[in-house]
């Protein structure tokens, strides 16, 4: 079962989550973000990671504009967390995880052909492309996104508390998690240890 810890934007928060186990790690380049990383802060941040993977997510950006920073940061993933068009992600010089959300634009048969290499399956709250620290309604969707073929990461509102009933409801190929992290707003080193111990727990 994979990890995503997303949302970094300190180098103690990176070096905890690797430490920790993450399998990757993910900085927010969309504008607006409470979580926003300048990409010369995740640069700095990318190039003293040794072994976790580094993800950039992105909404509905130019993908001029992606395969710069992704350059720029040494991304080993892009996210498009908008509502990109499979053009568009062809169009991407990384492999590609594309979120949706439950309940807005989910569709496992959409997913299934759309050119990505992961499929994120996010929380939907109106006016919000993620982060929103939300659960969805993990009983209605289970069967539904058991349809995708693809490796499933499922976000939204997941913590350390719940991550045992995300994985027994869904059997993910990952979990992606950002607000699970925090406190007061910040990730935080115990919780991202506390994480990976509720999830060493499920292997
Ligand atoms: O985290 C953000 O602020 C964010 C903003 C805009 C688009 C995507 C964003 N996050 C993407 C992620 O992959 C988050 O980890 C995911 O939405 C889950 O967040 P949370 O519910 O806080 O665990």
């Amino acid at each position: 079962m994979r990890v995503k810890m997303c949302g970094m934007q300190t180098l103690a928060a990176a070096r905890a989550a690797e430490a920790a186990g993450a399998d990757y790690i993910g900085f927010i380049f969309a504008q607006g973000s409470r979580r926003y990383a300048a990409p010369e802060t995740a640069h700095e941040i990318a190039r003293e990671m040794q072994r976790v993977k580094k993800v950039g997510v992105f909404v509905d950006a130019p993908m001029a504009e992606v395969n710069r920073i992704a350059d720029a940061v040494g991304l080993d993933y892009v996210q498009l967390h908008g509502h990109e068009t499979a053009e568009m992600a062809r169009m991407a010089e990384r492999p590609v995880i594309k979120a949706y959300r439950y309940g807005d634009d989910f569709d496992a048969e959409a997913a299934n052909v759309y050119p990505a290499e992961i499929i994120l399956v996010d929380s939907y709250v109106k006016g919000a492309a993620g982060g929103t620290g939300l659960a969805f309604h993990w009983q209605e969707a289970a069967r539904e996104i058991a349809r995708v073929t693809k490796p499933v990461l499922i976000a939204g509102g997941i913590t350390a508390a719940n991550v045992r009933e995300a994985v027994e409801t869904f059997h993910p190929f990952g979990i992606d998690v950002s607000g699970g992290l925090e406190e007061d707003g910040v990730k935080s080193k115990a919780k991202i240890t506390a994480f990976m111990e509720a999830v060493c727990a499920l292997r």
